[in-house]
């Protein structure tokens, strides 16, 4: 099988598109009579799917959302449908597992053979030894958390390191490490940069010039689009902008969930388009 950073950059070209969506199916907000009922799940994120799968160069199932559930056997569902409905678009589990190298190791099983997803986001507090049994699995990607969205991000990613040179920040060493030492595989490592913070969107780019970059934020938690792609996109290096509430929940009736999804969903590929096309 092609390795996942060519999948990526085939599944963008071949949809035109740089937005990743994000599955977070959250039954309190669903619409209709499926509101509050968690047997809906899967039902509601194939809608999402159908309506969106010639939109997205990704999706983006989030497991929390499905494992408070108990709705694991959804996921696969889900999982099943993207694959019988856009064979070619990238799956990225987001787990943002990170434990030492046995667990690891069944971690990546879970992500990789049971779920059969393409990539998984990953902590990388653990180290680098936590993230290798990933890289066991030589066409499949990760995307390891760098710059996050949130604004607790600051606690530690903006930390300076005083025992390296130049005492860069903990994102930015995490981000040159991970371009220069950890991809043993090209093309298997990513970087998770917020929408909410463009410039360092930019450093990491300067940092890891060929790396892919996951970037949540836009949508409901207000990152701006444009300056987004203008800090990380690259002609040479993918970038997914993830966007999930603002997509899954822009309708409220059963009638209009899926239309209504698709409507942000074109527009929001259509923004940025514009933005990397200048
Ligand atoms: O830094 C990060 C890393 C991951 N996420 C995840 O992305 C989506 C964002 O959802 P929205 O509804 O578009 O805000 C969600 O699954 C997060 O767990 C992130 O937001 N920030």
């Amino acid at each position: 099988m092609p390795r996942f950073f060519d999948r990526l950059q085939a599944a963008i070209a071949a949809r035109d598109s740089l937005l990743c969506v994000g599955l977070d199916p959250d039954p309190a907000k669903f619409p209709g009579d499926w509101a509050g009922d968690a047997r809906r799940i899967a039902d509601f994120c194939c809608a999402i799917v159908d309506a969106t799968a010639d939109l997205a160069a990704a999706f983006k199932p989030q497991i929390a959302y499905f494992a408070a559930c108990a709705a694991e056997d959804q996921l696969q569902r889900v999982i099943d449908h993207i694959r019988a409905k856009a064979p070619d678009t990238p799956i990225v589990l987001d787990a943002k597992r990170g434990d030492i190298g046995a667990t690891a190791g069944l971690y990546a099983k879970e992500a990789f053979e049971r779920y059969g997803a393409d990539a998984v986001t990953l902590s990388p507090y653990m180290g680098f030894d936590t993230i290798e049994p990933y890289l066991d699995y030589a066409d499949r990607g990760v995307f390891v958390l760098c710059r996050t969205s949130n604004a607790g991000g600051d606690d530690w990613q903006m930390q300076r390191l005083a025992d390296v040179d130049g005492q860069p920040r903990l994102f930015e060493e995490l981000a040159r490490r991970a371009q220069n030492e950890w991809a043993r595989v090209p093309g298997q490592i990513g970087l998770v940069v917020g929408a909410t913070y463009p410039r360092e969107i930019a450093r990491v780019r300067e940092l890891a010039p060929t790396l892919p970059l996951l970037i949540p934020g836009v949508g409901a938690q207000g990152g701006d689009a444009e300056a987004t792609v203008q800090a990380g996109w690259a002609a040479h290096a993918p970038i997914l902008v993830n966007s999930s509430r603002a997509v899954l929940y822009a309708g409220r009736t059963l009638q209009d969930f899926a239309p209504q999804a698709r409507a942000v969903a074109l527009a929001t590929r259509d923004q940025l388009n514009r933005a990397r096309r200048g």
